[in-house]
């Protein structure tokens, strides 16, 4: 199916959500101000609620950002720990700022469902903006906020605009950040309930704020999981007698995989930091020897898009958008390598390396739409872009490539 978005009438709210096939369908509500109803239903409800079924949205008001992720990531957690509510779609609403979750239950009642989400919501609900769905009419669907008695509210089909993916208007905000003071001032405010939040800030306080490189090449590796980083950088550090560094630094390591539990928010900009907490390091260690580094803010814009932008490729940001944009703050590398590799040889080198069956197997299925959005955002990636190069053919020749590619940009 065409990705379709809603884009609404009145000055309300924009709610999309994605469909069971990893694909958006959408579905839209906006206040009883739209004089003209369409004749045309909402295309996820109307069915559903024909049939007998019910549906709820929660959306959680997206104000104070870091509460707004945490409540989004528990209420996500308490769903899917519900057995029978049906998989939580994820809704967003760009005005008022909003993110959440649709609940469709074909063939129960709005009654039946209620009682089960009550309980689980009980806690969560001052915070919450929670509403049923009504069928009237015939092809007519009313939206009823909890707790506010005959406050009803029309929802109707909205313009189908096949402009952007709901998402991609809070990247900037909420995933891909453009300068370290965001980064910084997301973990200062995860520092009452994360403590290692504290330890990653002191470390970025003793860092030069806008360190300049060095006269060494510096020289990024970048490519998915099993793409040959690891053995490449390494050559190249024997090769070019080189300082090899990583993104996220050997400091900050200890505490990735905290940071890896928590939402979208509170992850990014660990990374994010962590790239500017490398770059002072590269600058001091550029002015003595050629330096390569694992991964950088390549790596952090790619999986951050790639994991926030559900669907396929088609939803992914525009060519040149801003989050493809390298940030000004931010040391620039002279030479970022891409490492590709064909599918089946990268599942090849997955499974040689050993990993554990139920990863090798996650990975393998669940992630082929998932791998094809990071491959494309790197590509997308600007000033400076990467190069790709093919990893296929043996070691000894990737590493002779990648030293032609270095000498020729005249880098030694
Ligand atoms: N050019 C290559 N040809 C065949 N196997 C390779 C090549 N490069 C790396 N490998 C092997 O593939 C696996 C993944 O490589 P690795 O360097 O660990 O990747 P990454 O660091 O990108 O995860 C390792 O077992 C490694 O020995
Ligand atoms: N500079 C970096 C490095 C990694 N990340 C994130 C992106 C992904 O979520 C993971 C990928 O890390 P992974 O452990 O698979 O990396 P390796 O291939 O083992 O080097 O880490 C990042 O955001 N920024």
């Amino acid at each position: 199916m065409a990705a379709s978005y809603s884009r609404l009438l009145a000055e309300d709210s924009l709610l999309a959500v994605e469909a069971d096939d990893g694909d958006l369908l959408y579905f839209s509500c906006s206040p009883a101000s739209c004089a003209a109803p369409s004749r045309r239903p909402p295309p996820l409800l109307l069915p559903l609620l024909a049939g007998g079924g019910s549906a709820h949205s929660l959306t959680v008001p997206c104000s104070e950002r870091v509460p707004a992720a945490q409540l989004h990531a528990a209420l996500r957690r308490a769903l899917d720990a519900e057995r029978g509510l049906g998989r939580p779609l994820p809704l967003f609403s760009l005005q008022p700022r909003e993110r959440g979750f649709l609940l469709l239950q074909p063939g129960r009642s709005k009654a039946a469902q209620e009682r089960r989400l009550r309980p689980l919501l009980a806690a969560h609900l001052p915070y919450l903006r929670v509403c049923g769905y009504e069928l009237s009419c015939g092809d007519r669907v009313w939206q009823c906020p909890w707790g506010a008695d005959g406050a009803r509210r029309l929802v109707q089909k909205a313009e189908v605009d096949p402009a952007v993916h709901p998402a991609v208007s809070t990247l900037r905000r909420e995933a891909v950040f453009g300068c370290w003071k965001e980064a910084q001032r997301v973990l200062r405010e995860c520092i009452p309930f994360i403590p290692e939040a504290r330890g990653v800030l002191e470390l970025w306080d003793k860092c030069p704020k806008y360190p300049q490189k060095g006269n060494f090449p510096v020289i990024v590796v970048e490519g998915l999981d099993a793409t040959g980083k690891t053995t490449l950088t390494q050559s190249l550090k024997e090769s070019m007698r080189a300082v090899l560094l990583k993104s996220p630094p050997a400091c900050i390591n200890q505490w990735r995989k905290i940071f890896d539990n928590e939402p979208t928010l509170i992850r990014r900009a660990f990374y994010a930091l962590g790239n500017y907490i490398v770059a002072s390091e590269i600058a001091a260690q550029s002015t003595k020897s050629p330096v390569i580094v694992d991964r950088y803010w390549h790596s952090t814009a790619a999986y951050a898009i790639a994991t926030e932008i559900s669907g396929g490729l088609h939803n992914l940001p525009v060519h040149h958008h801003e989050v493809y944009q390298w940030p000004e703050d931010l040391l620039k590398p002279d030479l970022v390598v891409l490492l590709t590799l064909s599918h089946e040889e990268r599942v090849r080198r997955l499974q040689s390396r050993g990993i554990e069956k139920t990863k090798e197997e996650a990975e393998l299925e669940m992630n082929v739409r998932f791998r094809e959005k990071v491959e494309e955002l790197y590509k997308r990636m600007e000033n400076p872009g990467c190069i790709p190069v093919d990893a296929s053919p043996p070691r000894e020749a990737v590493i002779e490539n990648v030293l032609h590619l270095i000498e020729n940009h005249c880098l030694i």
